[in-house]
């Protein structure tokens, strides 16, 4: 079963779409990073999958529930980490745990046993008894993390949660999420940062003006990319380079005498190995030059227009 299925999802705010006709699926188990600039439709897009805002179009199905039709089913299964999330600041951490938990239908002990778990998972065992209001940006966040799995969800939804963490904040909330993966759960996250969609999703969406540009895994993406924007091949040869004539070849970029770079709409290795065995060179290396995500995010997000 799919974890989260997303149909033809669009939000106005008055005349302007925020979220335009989006529709994307993440399947139980990965860990799903959706990506955008500030102002993409990010925050849009959650809280319309989690029925807090009503979209003007579209359906979604958590878990294979729909979000507005059975919205108390949904809520039992997911977790839910919003961005720039508060806590009760005069209460201990312990206590704002316990105050969330009261929702749920935990008897004491299993309640107790549950916050226990919780607290020591975030590193803040030790703190427990500390009011909120002393503690730093990253164990607050720590905290609201735990207060999102409190009821040990199969889904775990995140908006921006390492936002305005330093490195050290950034890496216990990744690592968490990887913990929350190790045991069979689903995580769905945002954000803007680049280098943390890269290293912790297994799949990624990016999301530009309320649009999805690109949906797969890294690889997927990239492939989708040069197909669009075209390959770049990398040749050095032994000999000073020949002269290609290749009608695929759109442009040459000489490095040197014996190095260059062909952009080509397609992988064209093969036609290239052939001619220049023919004009009797030697392939030193033969290789696609492959996109960073970088390139690929920041031509998806700036370059194209409609
Ligand atoms: N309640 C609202 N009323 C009017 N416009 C809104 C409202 N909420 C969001 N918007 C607009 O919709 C667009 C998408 O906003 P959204 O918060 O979903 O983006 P985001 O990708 O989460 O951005 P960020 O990374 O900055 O949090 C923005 O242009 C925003 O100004």
């Amino acid at each position: 079963m799919k974890a989260i299925e997303v149909e033809n999802l669009t939000k106005s705010y008055n005349n302007f779409k925020a979220v335009d006709k989006l529709s994307f699926e993440v399947n139980s188990g990965e860990i799903f990073g959706f990506l955008g600039p500030n102002g993409a439709g990010k925050t849009t897009t959650i809280l319309s999958m989690l029925g807090l805002i009503i979209p003007d179009k579209g359906t979604v199905r958590i878990l294979g529930s729909d979000v507005f039709r059975e919205p108390i089913k949904v809520k039992e299964k997911i977790g839910f980490l919003p961005e720039n999330a508060t806590l009760y600041e005069e209460l201990t951490a312990w206590r704002n745990l316990e105050f969330f938990a009261n929702f749920y239908s935990f008897s004491k002990s299993e309640k107790e046993k549950r916050i226990e778990e919780l607290l020591k998972l975030v590193g803040l065992w030790e703190v427990r008894y500390r009011k909120v209001k002393t503690f730093s940006k990253g164990m607050k966040q720590r905290l609201l993390l735990a207060q999102a799995l409190i009821n040990d969800p199969e889904v775990l939804i995140l908006d921006e949660p390492t936002s305005g963490l330093d490195p050290e904040g950034a890496y216990l909330v990744k690592s968490i999420v990887r913990e929350e993966r190790k045991k069979g759960k689903t995580v769905f996250f945002s954000s803007h940062i680049l280098s943390e969609v890269e290293e912790l999703s297994d799949r990624v969406g990016i999301i530009v003006k309320g649009k999805l540009r690109a949906l797969g895994t890294l690889e997927e993406i990239r492939k989708g990319f040069m197909e669009l924007e075209g390959y770049a091949i990398k040749v050095e040869t032994k000999q000073k380079l020949p002269q290609i004539e290749l009608p695929e070849a759109i442009r040459i970029e000489k490095l040197s005498e014996n190095k260059a770079i062909i952009f080509a709409k397609e992988d064209i290795r093969e036609q290239l190995s052939e001619l220049l065995a023919k004009k009797g060179a030697t392939i030193v290396s033969l290789e696609v030059e492959e996109p960073s995500l970088e390139d690929v995010f920041l031509r998806t997000v700036y370059k194209r227009r409609d």
